[in-house]
């Protein structure tokens, strides 16, 4: 679930620093590697390891000029969280194109065979993106004619072509110098982008295409639209934008993002993200009820994530909302740490308890997901030691048991603890007293409130029912030993990584 930004302003202006700005807004998609490519008579580009903060000081930015531009957080799906897997990727034939994507190319070994290992052509990384770019300017480069300028219908035949070769879910953004920039969502519309523009003092029209909406309200742009599942969106270097609907897939957003991974202040598909997750917490209210499940003293969110449902299911029960737990703000997220070693170091470091909300109470805990327990093993026992008499815990989505291979670090089995477990073993497992999951139903349907036109969302990571309908055991296996083999290069850099944030 990386994140990213792709900037298309007038000529002369210079649009790294919006790109920067929008960057730390959607810090919490990826905290690994952060990159942004700019363009005047050449290519700019700075990536590097770490967070946003840490890759741009003063001198990068003012190396990163230009009036086109695309930035990127990643949070590796694929390869190792290094430097040089940052995104983005640039190429210069058969005209310049910058490009970063979210999501996770599900056949990039066969794609990988079929264009690199067999023809000597060669990849610069271990990162997907460089696929999608490969099918993008060979489709595109198929159709260049000398002295004629390439135009919407050239770009969206490369991206007919990319539908047409890549598979698994992706949404990409590329600037084309001197041609424009395009945006588009992967086939069946996992991936979230929506587009916005501004209009400056002079009159001119600057357009942005970003993974989520919050980007938008902090550079100043209105939001427009989020793009349907497998449209592509052309701005061209002069003229109006142009809409293409390409794919014909229905359309199967992520409901995990809902769930986790976005802002509660963005729109994703025209649903609010925080009204959702206030609904999440009715519906576990009323689920808590219909349980007969046991009545708590307070009502405490595990931070951050959990918060907004949290609230809304103790007014909904009627029981005190209290914040038990203190984050240290200057830790980042636990679950998209590239390794288990890091995830547990950093949940020790990032939630501590305040005894005085703990102490003689029966208390439940709210979380958003358990999946792989880091976070709730850890929790119970730190609440435990505070005094809680009982601990009991909720959760806004249902057990995650199947892994992701659109982009969601969890490609295994063996990651969940849900994976083979009933609720009363995994309650005993991270040691409450008693363990709800919210329904699945319900859990949908509080999405689905905020856009019914959502007919369904990608449920696989808690059904293994995956909306491409190509995920074989095979393609998870794969994708699994790659993972794997990847954690063992990361192995040096666990130190570095378990301390960041
Ligand atoms: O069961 P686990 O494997 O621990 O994963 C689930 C936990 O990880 C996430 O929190 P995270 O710390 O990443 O982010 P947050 O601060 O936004 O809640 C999520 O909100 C859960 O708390
Ligand atoms: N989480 C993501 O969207 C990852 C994007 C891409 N697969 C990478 O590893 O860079
Ligand atoms: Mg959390």
């Amino acid at each position: 679930m990386c994140g990213f930004i792709g900037i298309f302003g007038p000529e002369g202006a210079d649009v790294a620093s919006e790109i920067y700005e929008g960057l730390l807004a959607i810090q919490h998609r990826g905290q690994d590697a952060a990159g942004i490519t700019t363009f005047t008579d050449t290519f700019h580009s700075r990536k590097g390891f770490g967070l946003v903060r840490d890759v741009f000081d003063e001198q990068a930015m003012l190396e990163l000029r230009g009036h086109l531009g695309v930035g990127h957080v990643r949070y590796p799906t694929v390869g190792v969280g290094r430097a040089e897997d940052a995104q983005p990727f640039h190429v210069n034939f058969p005209v310049g194109v910058a490009m970063a994507h979210n999501g996770n190319v599900t056949n990039f070994e066969e794609l990988k065979d079929l264009h690199f290992r067999s023809s000597g052509t060669r990849l610069n990384s271990s990162c997907d993106v460089e696929v999608v770019l490969f099918v993008f300017v060979r489709a595109l480069s198929e159709r260049i004619r000398p002295g004629v300028k390439v135009g919407p219908d050239d770009i969206f035949a490369a991206v007919a072509a990319v539908y047409e070769e890549v598979k698994g879910a992706y949404s990409v953004v590329a600037t084309l110098p001197d041609v424009g920039m395009v945006a588009f969502r992967d086939p069946y519309g996992i991936k979230p982008i929506c587009v916005g523009s501004k209009v400056d003092e002079d009159g001119h029209v600057w357009h942005a295409a970003v993974s989520e909406s919050v980007v938008l309200d902090v550079i100043g742009y209105e939001r427009q639209f989020d793009l349907a599942a497998g449209e592509a969106y052309f701005v061209p270097a002069s003229g109006p934008p142009v809409r293409k609907q390409i794919g014909n897939k229905p359309h199967r957003p992520c409901i995990f993002e809902l769930v986790y991974f976005a802002r509660p202040d963005s729109m994703l598909d025209d649903i609010s993200v925080y009204r959702t997750r206030v609904r999440f917490g009715e519906a576990m209210a009323a689920q808590w009820k219909a349980e007969g499940a046991p009545i708590p003293d307070s009502v405490i969110p595990i931070p951050d994530s959990s918060r907004d449902a949290a609230m809304s299911m103790a007014v909904s029960m009627g029981v005190p909302y209290r914040e038990g737990l203190v984050k240290n703000r200057y830790i980042g997220r636990t679950f998209i740490m590239p390794n288990q070693d890091a995830r547990e170091g950093s949940v020790r470091r990032k939630l501590n308890a305040i005894p005085l909300e703990f102490d003689g109470k029966e208390v439940l805990l709210v979380d958003d997901s358990i999946v792989r327990g880091t976070t709730s093993r850890r929790i119970v026992r730190m609440v435990r030691e505070a005094g809680a008499k009982k601990v009991y815990l909720a959760t806004c989505s249902p057990p995650l048991v199947s892994p992701c291979p659109y982009g969601i670090d969890m490609a295994t089995k063996t990651d969940f603890i849900a994976a083979g477990r009933s609720r009363e073993e995994i309650a005993a497992s991270i040691e409450v007293d008693y363990l709800m999951y919210l329904d699945r139903e319900a859990m949908n349907q509080s999405a689905r409130a905020g856009n019914p036109s959502v007919e369904k969302f990608c449920n696989a990571c808690f059904t293994g029912d995956y909306p491409t309908g190509d995920i074989t055991p095979e393609v998870l296996e794969s994708i699994a030993g790659e993972r794997r083999d990847s954690q063992q290069h990361l192995l040096p850099f666990k130190s570095k990584v378990g301390a960041g944030g």
